[in-house]
C-alpha cells in the first residue's frame, strides 16, 4: 500500500518545506483542491521540480470540459488528477483521452456517490481503472468515514487501484489496509498533526508492516 499526502491547507512555501521533511515516507504528493485554488499550476510545476522522483496527484476534481482541464494538470507536470465521479460519462471519458494522450491516469472520486452498485461499474465499462474512494470534509464533520464504500467499491470493482481517503490517521490506516485500499491518502492526520513528520512515519511504518 502506498501513502499520499494531501496538501489541502497549507500555503506553497510550507508544503515544500513539509515535503522535504516527509519525502521519505511519501509515495504521491496531492495538490489538494484548494491548494490548486489558491495556487493554480505552480503547485504542480513546483512540487515536480523539486520532487521529480515523487509521483503529483492534482486533485482538479473536474466536472466538465474533461479532456481541456485533465490536459492542463498533465501539461504542467500531475502524473495524476481526478474528476468527480457523478459527472456525465462523457466528461469521464473526456478525462481518459487525455489520460491516454499524455500517458498518464485518471483517479474517480467517489464523494456523494449514492448508488456504487450501479456507477461503479458504469465507470468501468467507460475505461476506469483508477478509483479515489472519498468522504469529503464535510460529511466528515457529521461522522462520516469511507471504511463502508471502500468496502463496497473493492467488492464491486474489477480490479481498478483503489485509493481511499477521508479523515484517515495513523490509527485507523490499518482497517483501510485490511479493506483492501492501494493508496491510502491522508491530509489533516499529517498537516494538523501536532508533529507531522513524526505522523507521516508512523503512517509509514504502518503501512509497510
Ligand atoms: O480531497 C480532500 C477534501 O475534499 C482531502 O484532500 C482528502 O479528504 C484528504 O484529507 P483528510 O485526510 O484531511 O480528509
Amino acid at each position: 500500500m502506498k501513502l499520499q499526502l494531501a496538501l489541502d491547507d497549507i500555503s506553497l512555501k510550507d508544503a515544500l518545506d513539509l515535503g522535504e521533511k516527509v519525502k521519505n515516507y511519501i509515495d504521491i504528493f496531492e495538490m489538494g483542491s484548494p491548494f490548486i485554488i489558491e495556487n493554480g499550476s505552480l503547485a504542480i510545476k513546483e512540487f515536480k521540480r523539486r520532487f521529480p522522483e515523487k509521483k503529483i496527484l492534482a486533485d482538479t476534481k473536474i466536472v466538465d470540459a474533461g479532456s481541456y482541464e485533465a490536459g492542463l494538470a498533465f501539461k504542467a507536470g500531475a502524473d495524476y488528477c481526478t474528476v468527480i465521479g457523478l459527472t456525465d460519462i462523457l466528461t469521464i471519458k473526456e478525462c481518459l483521452k487525455a489520460a491516454r494522450k499524455y500517458n498518464k491516469s485518471i483517479f474517480v472520486d467517489t464523494i456523494n456517490i449514492e448508488n456504487l452498485n450501479k456507477r461503479i461499474p458504469e465507470l468501468e465499462a467507460a475505461g476506469v481503472d483508477h478509483i479515489s474512494v472519498h468522504v469529503g470534509v464535510d460529511e466528515q464533520a457529521v461522522g462520516k468515514t469511507p471504511i463502508d464504500a471502500l468496502r463496497q467499491v473493492k467488492s464491486l470493482s474489477n480490479n481498478s487501484i483503489l485509493s481511499v481517503a477521508g479523515g484517515i490517521k495513523a490509527d485507523t490506516v490499518d482497517l483501510y489496509k485490511k479493506s483492501g485500499a492501494d493508496i491510502v491518502i491522508v491530509g489533516g492526520g499529517i498537516n494538523h498533526a501536532k508533529n507531522s513528520v513524526l505522523a507521516a512515519k508512523k503512517l509509514a511504518e504502518k503501512i509497510n508492516d
